[in-house]
């Protein structure tokens, strides 16, 4: 015998494009998007017994994040996603929880001659902005916010000693060495009951990723970094203190390693240590380090 253990389906890489026109100054604001949006309730049954009565298309539900995004702002997306979600279980009693994923992609104001230009962007990054929602009739609005794909890289002012030395070690020690990572980091909101809950005081989401972009950015440039661990805790304990409603921080960072290369069979050529100027840069194996902090 079987049963269906778990189930949600949707529709997954629908793009989105949405344009602000304002017509007083003639100024254009562009917002695009990737949404992903995943369907739980009494849909058992089209599973079990080819039931498609229970069945909310996942063309309509492509359809929908269209309309939704003509009816509300997109902008914060952590309140569109709230949106959206809502949708789907009002709409819907069958329907008991929406898994609303939004990936922002970044178009930033081309500047011409000093002037912001009213309606040219260009891709200042491939780091996106994240939202993941959760909104069920059991525990109404859960939202995760995050940055992900910011590459950063510091050719000094970092450092790793003081490991477990023994019989498996090989790495030596290091006071001087590169640190590159691609940054991933989520903060966890309170829940939150209502869409209206969300959208009283809507500010906190673009300051807090605001906040978590420049405090990421800024310690990982300024910390003497004694490990990834040390410095990833860092940006979590800002961040925490800067975003009150925030509950949990977590980072993801591959340690993506930059070998020295010895040349010495070269004409005697001094390339390593303090010497060291060119390097091999890494694929893979990566180191991948990960932590949440919460509040004590
Ligand atoms: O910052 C680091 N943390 C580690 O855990 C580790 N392990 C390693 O080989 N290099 C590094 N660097």
């Amino acid at each position: 015998m079987a049963r269906l253990a778990a189930a949600r389906y949707g529709k997954d890489n629908v793009r989105v494009y949405k344009v602000h026109k304002d017509e007083a100054t003639g100024t254009q604001s562009v917002t695009e998007m990737t949404v992903c949006c995943l369907l739980e309730g009494q849909i058992e049954t089209s599973y079990t017994e080819a039931d498609n009565s229970v069945v909310v298309a996942t063309d309509s539900i492509k359809n929908t994040i269209y309309i939704k995004a003509k009816e509300h702002p997109v902008n914060p997306p952590e309140l569109y996603a709230a949106h959206l979600g809502q949708h789907f279980l009002d709409k819907y009693p069958h329907i008991n929880a929406a898994n609303i994923k939004v990936i922002v992609h970044r178009w930033a104001r081309i500047n011409i001659d000093g002037k912001p230009h009213p309606h040219s962007f260009y891709r200042d990054g491939n780091d996106t902005r994240n939202v993941e929602a959760r909104i069920s009739r059991e525990a109404g609005i859960e939202l995760k916010s995050a940055i992900q794909g910011l590459s950063v890289l510091k050719s000094t002012g970092s450092a790793f000693h003081g490991f477990v030395r023994d019989e498996f070690t090989t790495l030596g020690e290091t006071w001087d060495r590169i640190l590159s990572t691609d940054v991933d980091a989520t903060w966890t909101w309170k829940t939150f009951p209502t869409v209206a809950a969300v959208e009283q005081g809507v500010d906190r989401f673009d300051q807090a990723f605001e906040a978590a972009r420049n405090i990421t950015l800024k310690t990982f440039a300024e910390d003497e970094s004694a490990s990834v661990q040390n410095t990833m805790y860092k940006m979590c304990e800002e961040i925490l203190e800067k975003a009150a409603e925030v509950e949990l921080v977590g980072y993801s960072l591959p340690n993506k390693h930059y070998f020295e290369i010895d040349l010495s069979w070269h004409k005697g050529y001094k390339n390593t240590g303090k010497d060291a100027e060119v390097y091999a840069p890494q694929s893979g194996p990566n180191g991948l380090i990960k932590c949440e902090v919460a509040r004590s």
